[in-house]
């Protein structure tokens, strides 16, 4: 089985072990590297997972993980570049950190060692997460093969051109604390109106999960669901107006393209 070492256990490393873990990955090709101690008793204690220093972790690793926050991913490299890593044996770097390019790593590792970007999101943690790759300039069809293969395991994969990848943070990236946004406010509204707590909550989050089910699985736009729900002159359309009356496309337009801007000025800073 192919041994990956995760460099930092916070949300999304968690995320990704967590999914590992319920796709059938075995606890012992795992190791995380995690520099906050609470942290890593949390980890240990919630899945019995080693944790070591960065170069232990990456010794002897099949493909190392970053996970760590971007403006952290320096002094991991720094870390990592005082293993014998070696490309030639397939050792390969898979980055998660939004906004860092590709070449960033390249220019600081030996020379031709393969590195794939990947933007993942948190629904990995529940085998539903989608991650989306880019190739490196070192990186060949049996490295991407693999890559697909362990986050495959974790929920679907897409690849696109590394210069697609700040707007895919934007969307899939980020996406989720959208949908969690809408739930926290459609369950306000609810109890606005009346409901339980408890009762709103089920209703919400049965209403996301039927509603991404249909889009997933009944092939019709989100448009065409949408107008099925819309009966002339009902209930829907009265919400509708108001939420268009809100500027909701608008803001969803203005939020995705800021999130694109930040992940292309981070890549710029971190250069
Ligand atoms: N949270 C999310 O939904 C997503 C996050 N990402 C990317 O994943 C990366 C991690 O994000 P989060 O998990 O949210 O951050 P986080 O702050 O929850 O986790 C980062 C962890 O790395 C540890 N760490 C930092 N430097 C370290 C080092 N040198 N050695 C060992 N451990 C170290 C920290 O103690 C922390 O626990 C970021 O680059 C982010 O852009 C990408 C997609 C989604
Ligand atoms: O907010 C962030 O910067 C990270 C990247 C995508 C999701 N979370």
């Amino acid at each position: 089985m192919t041994r990956i070492a995760i460099i930092g256990g916070g949300k999304i490393g968690e995320a990704l072990i967590s999914g590992l873990l319920q796709a059938g990955h075995a606890i012992k090709d795992l190791v995380v590297a995690e520099q906050y101690q609470p942290r890593a008793d949390e980890l240990i204690a919630e899945y019995s997972i080693r944790v070591s220093s960065v170069a232990d972790a990456a010794e002897g690793a099949d493909v190392i993980v970053i996970a760590v926050k971007p403006n952290d991913v320096e002094s991991a490299l720094t870390a990592l570049t005082k293993v014998d890593l070696d490309g030639d044996l397939e050792q390969l770097i898979v980055s998660l950190a939004a906004g860092i390019p590709t070449g960033f790593f390249e220019t600081r590792l030996p020379a031709g060692f393969p590195v794939v970007r990947v933007m993942p999101n948190t629904p990995m943690l529940v085998g539903e997460g989608v991650s989306v790759l880019s190739p490196g300039r070192h990186v060949k069809a049996e490295h991407l093969e693999l890559v697909r293969g362990i986050l495959g395991s974790v929920g679907k994969v897409v690849t696109v051109p590394e210069s697609q990848i700040d707007a895919v943070t934007a969307v899939s990236g980020s996406g989720p604390a959208y949908f969690f946004l809408v739930a926290e406010a459609m369950i306000d509204a609810g109890v606005g109106l009346g409901l339980t707590r408890p009762v709103a909550t089920e209703l919400v989050v049965q209403t996301m999960v039927g509603s991404a089910a249909m889009l997933d699985r009944t092939g019709d736009s989100a448009t065409d669901l949408r107008a099925a729900v819309t009966s002339p002159g009902g209930t829907t359309a009265a919400a509708l107006r108001q939420l268009e009356a809100g500027g909701l496309r608008t803001a969803f337009f203005d939020a995705l393209d800021a999130a694109k801007s930040r992940s292309a000025a981070m890549g710029a800073a971190a250069e």
